[in-house]
């Protein structure tokens, strides 16, 4: 292992075994405590978009509302799976069977595509014209700006999908996805995050679909790892401490690199991370 994987090893915090029952416990466990620590805390609220992630992070808020309903005798505590669709999804059934697999206490979905478009036209008419890719990230700041909004009308707190394979490479966009309240997959890497879906009798199609952020209209439903130029499995290996190829190495590390400044708050005087 060279010194900068050892470094970003140490940050993203993943073992290289797990066992998917304590972590699944862990995660519960964690969303369980903070809610019960901050009493006007009611509910938890994430966007469902059929991929791996939230599938998984949907199931276990729901397992932890369930159980504080449970030990507190009432129907309190919600969660709010949020479908967010651009207009028509591509993958809209893969959503439709997520929501099924985590049956949220309260459902909805909102388009995101007047608000995004109207930002679109608004720019436009001061002669800022958004490319398809940052129009991509508008969808997911509207999308972060919708589940804040549902987190502040119902006592609640937003979730983040991040987890160690997607904070390792700063593939998220900046205040968009990457903005949440509670973060519970972070350790995890994207292999490991499977095994649990797997542990919770995940439907396989869910577990197994092909990660996409799928945010441009150019290259609908694009796989991570054709953006990325690396596959998750190197990816889950380099955070393992495992060797991996030169090349995978290098682009893994060009990633982590450039995306610095996404794993800090707003950067200050008093800041030299990025010098
Ligand atoms: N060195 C630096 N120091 C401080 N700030 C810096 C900076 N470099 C850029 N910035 C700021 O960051 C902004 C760029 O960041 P950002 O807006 O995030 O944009 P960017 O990192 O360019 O793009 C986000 C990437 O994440 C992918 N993504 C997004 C959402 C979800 C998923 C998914 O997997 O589901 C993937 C997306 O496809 C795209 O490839 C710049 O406009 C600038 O404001
Ligand atoms: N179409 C969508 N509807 C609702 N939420 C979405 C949508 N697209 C993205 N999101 C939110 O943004 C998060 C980040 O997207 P990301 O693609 O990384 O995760 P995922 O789709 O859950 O899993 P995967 O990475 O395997 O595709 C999602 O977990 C989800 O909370
Ligand atoms: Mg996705």
């Amino acid at each position: 292992m060279d010194s900068l994987q050892k470094q970003i090893v140490d940050e993203m915090m993943v073992s290289p075994e797990i066992d998917p029952k304590k972590e699944i416990r862990r995660s519960i466990d964690f969303m369980k405590d903070y809610l019960k620590k901050h009493s006007f805390l009611k509910s938890m609220v994430l966007g469902i978009s059929g991929g791996q992630d939230s599938t998984l992070l949907g199931k276990l808020a729901q397992m932890a509302v369930d159980e504080l309903n449970e030990e507190a005798g009432t129907d309190e505590y919600a969660f709010y799976g949020v479908r967010l669709p651009y207009g028509e999804q591509g993958d809209a059934q893969d959503a439709i069977d997520a929501v099924e697999f985590i049956k949220p206490s309260e459902s909805m979905t909102v388009n995101v595509k007047p608000a995004v478009d109207a930002s679109f036209s608004s720019l436009k008419k001061e002669g800022i014209e958004m490319s398809d890719f940052v129009k991509g990230n508008e969808k997911a700041r509207e999308r972060m700006k919708v589940q804040f909004a549902v987190a502040a009308m119902k006592k609640g707190v937003v979730l983040g999908t991040d987890h160690s394979a997607e904070a390792v490479t700063g593939f998220y966009t900046k205040f968009g996805d990457g903005a949440a309240d509670l973060v519970p997959l972070f350790r995890l890497n994207k292999r490991q995050g499977r095994s649990l879906l797997i542990e919770l009798g995940c439907p396989e199609h869910l577990y197994n679909k092909k990660p996409t952020a799928d945010l441009e209209e150019d290259k609908p439903l694009v796989p991570d790892e054709e953006a990325l130029g690396v596959t998750y499995d190197q990816i889950d290996d380099f955070l393992e401490g495992k060797e991996v190829p030169q090349e995978a190495r290098e682009t893994i590390e060009k990633h982590y690199l450039k995306s610095q400044h996404k794993r800090h708050l707003p950067i200050t005087v008093f800041d030299d991370f990025w010098k």
